[in-house]
């Protein structure tokens, strides 16, 4: 259901959703508090919690957020059955349900007498964003995870259960959506007490949408969350765990105070870049931003200090007073790109102008990776690394969205590794891939990134799902039940290695169909595997046409050969000439089609004439032919592939 709602909801048409309106992020979505003021000096550590809400995608995080923000005050309260999303702030966000871009909200709330300081840091919920949830956790003590009592446990809710108990974060765990009548609260609890050993009488029963047992949350916040530790003389440290740009102020910057007091004014350097700023601007997020005149150990905010550059912000860099040392707090694993396309203008004169949106979007995605490519067919553009398909779908969208970008992008590839005999190499765009004479010559070896995959399904669907797999090349399968002895509703945990080339194609899809929305999927990196793997090129009239390349395993070679020179046959206009459509592995043809030729009919005009000048005319109308086809000059407009390109990477 989760990967069903997930597809529809963000209609899956990966890769040619039509343009939709104009809007933006970065500071014209925030805005400052009028007459607010905070002071933070009140709040001591006792007095601070910092938590994030974790779950598998739809399970609820954003209405529940919505929730404790209305119980809190923080915002006003709306309707029942409203759901405003206060956080999810994108345009793409609040279109398609989903959370891309973690976001934070300090939440002021009286316990016994005294105000705390609650401060939530929202996490996307889809596998791609999982560098968004480690980034999120990181300024956490407590997590509540968050389970659909109708749904359970699924593949992601154990992927970031794994997170925060690796973080050694206190986790709550909830189970939402009680209002609904398929809610089976019983059976779900029985599930996390298998699957996470959870005590089921820790488990809190909510419905975020109703607010029902959303008190008992923010008690048990307080309650079982362990305060921030950190002291007022120790040295200042705060420790970088977002940031975003600002048009007019440059980078804004969301730190945690680890120790010391961090004021406006202060001189600050930061521990990666050894750079000095000056915070020129500091404040909290309740949700808009609210300026104040410190910030506290323990404590969330934001901060503005003269860094021109997006880059300067290294996510997960310690602040320290300049002039004064302090060790670094541990960093994290900077975001790895994933799946490669190449993005082209569809008018190739726009090139500068979808360069620089680009850029700028990227300012606010600081995962996504930029280089230069030019194409003979598609002409100037750039190759862009994504961490995921849907990371890849979403940025696309917000190009056309916030940059009225007219774009086409590529079929999505991984980085293989070449392993030559004295270097390794990465190459995640087919044309760089080497042809298959080097492979059996220079190169030793080609590997391909694999992914440990897991897939809960219902058990009627499990013979699907290995079939699924086995088609795309998965190898050590192995599977458990997850509600042991529950005789029909019993559902599987599927785990595999399967190659992420395979994956980041039609697995979604085939997913969701094969299992009538019912599979939810995961995967993390599991390194790379040698791979018997191969470059195909199709030729149109004898020459290669680099834009539409392929890299192929060697087992699939013949069938997508086949496959794609009868969508090529199909889509290229027929030419004055005939014309060979043919795919080719190294110097070898896998398969063949015939573009046959216009006959313009060049003795229309001879009525009843001499049938040596009749030959003659056909005879310098073939000669014609042939020049056009030594010159290889098919002619084939952009409109063709757009469209070879779109169904190519279906
Ligand atoms: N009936 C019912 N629906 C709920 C409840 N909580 C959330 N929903 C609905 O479930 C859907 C998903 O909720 P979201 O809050 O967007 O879920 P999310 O976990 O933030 O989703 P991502 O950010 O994409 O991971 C929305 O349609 C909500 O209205 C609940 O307690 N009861």
């Amino acid at each position: 259901m989760a990967i069903l709602m997930q597809c529809r909801r963000a209609a899956l048409s990966l890769y040619f959703l039509g343009p939709s309106t104009r809007a933006s992020f970065s500071t014209s979505t925030r805005w400052r508090a009028p007459n607010k003021s905070v002071a933070m000096e009140d709040f001591t550590c006792d007095l601070i919690r910092n938590f994030s809400i974790i779950a598998h995608i739809d399970h609820g995080k954003s209405t529940l957020a919505d929730r404790l923000l209305e119980l809190t005050g923080t915002i006003k309260k709306k309707e029942v059955g409203k759901n405003e999303q206060v956080l999810d702030k994108l345009k793409v966000e609040r279109e398609r349900g989903i959370t891309v871009k973690a976001q934070t909200a300090s939440m002021i709330h009286s316990f016994g007498g005294r105000k705390h300081i609650l401060n939530l840091i929202d996490t996307p919920g889809h596998v791609d964003f999982a560098w968004e949830v480690s980034r999120s956790l990181a300024a956490c003590q407590g997590a509540l995870l968050l389970v659909d009592a109708s749904q359970g446990v699924q593949a992601q809710t154990i992927s970031v259960f794994h997170i925060a108990q690796e973080r050694g974060l206190k986790i709550i765990p909830v189970l939402n959506k009680i209002d609904l009548p398929a809610a089976q609260p019983e059976r779900i609890a029985a599930q996390m007490q298998s699957t996470f050993g959870t005590n089921p009488e820790d488990i809190i029963r909510i419905s975020a949408k109703t607010g029902r047992g959303v008190e008992d949350v923010l008690q048990a916040i307080v309650e079982r969350i362990p305060p921030p530790s950190g002291t007022t003389t120790s040295p200042l440290k705060a420790f970088l765990f977002d940031s975003m740009y600002d048009r007019y102020r440059g980078v804004i910057s969301l730190v945690a105070i680890q120790d010391g007091i961090l004021k406006k004014g202060d001189r600050v350097a930061s521990c990666h870049t050894k750079k000095k700023y000056e915070i020129t601007d500091i404040g909290i997020l309740n949700p808009e931003e609210v300026p104040v005149t410190s910030l506290h150990p323990g404590q969330v905010g934001y901060i503005a200090c003269n860094m021109k550059e997006s880059s300067e912000a290294h996510i997960g860099d310690t602040l320290h007073r300049a002039g004064a040392s302090v060790d670094p707090m541990p960093g994290f694993k900077p975001a790895k790109a994933m799946v490669y396309a190449g993005i082209f203008p569809i008018d190739t004169s726009d090139f500068p102008k979808l360069e620089e949106s680009i850029k700028r979007l990227a300012l606010t995605d600081r995962s996504v990776t930029i280089q230069r490519e030019s194409s003979t067919a598609l002409g100037q553009g750039c190759r862009l690394g994504f961490l995921g398909t849907l990371h890849m779908d979403v940025f696309r969208q917000r190009l056309e969205d916030e940059h009225d970008a007219n774009i086409i992008i590529t079929a999505p590839t991984v980085p293989y590794k070449i392993v030559y005999k004295d270097k390794e190499v990465y190459v995640s765009n087919p044309t760089e891939f080497p042809d298959s004479v080097d492979v059996s010559s220079k190169v030793k070896e080609v590997q391909e990134p694999v992914v440990k995959a897991s897939i809960i399904v219902p058990e009627e669907y499990f013979g699907d799902m290995m079939d699924l797999c086995f088609s795309h090349r998965a190898e050590e399968l192995e599977h458990k039940y997850l509600d042991a002895g529950t005789g029909t509703e019993s559902r599987i945990m599927l785990n595999c290695i399967i190659p992420l080339s395979e994956i980041v194609t039609d697995f979604f899809d085939q997913l969701k169909s094969r299992s009538s929305g019912f599979a939810s999927f995961d995967y993390e990196e599991a390194g790379y595997k040698p791979s018997n793997l191969a470059k195909m090129v199709f030729l149109l009239n004898g020459k290669p046409v680099d834009a539409l390349a392929l890299i192929v395993h060697r087992s699939h070679e013949d069938a997508i050969g086949k496959l794609w020179v009868k969508k090529l046959v199909k889509v290229i206009p027929r030419q004055m000439y005939e014309v060979p459509i043919q795919a080719a592995v190294g110097k070898k043809i896998i398969a063949r089609e015939t573009l046959s030729a216009y006959r313009a009919d060049v003795t229309a005009g001879l009525y009843g004439g001499h049938v040596e000048r009749k030959m003659k005319v056909l005879e310098r109308q073939k000669e014609g032919k042939a020049r056009m086809k030594r010159m290889g000059t098919v002619d084939m407009p952009q409109e063709a592939f757009f469209e070879i390109m779109s169904s190519k990477s279906k």
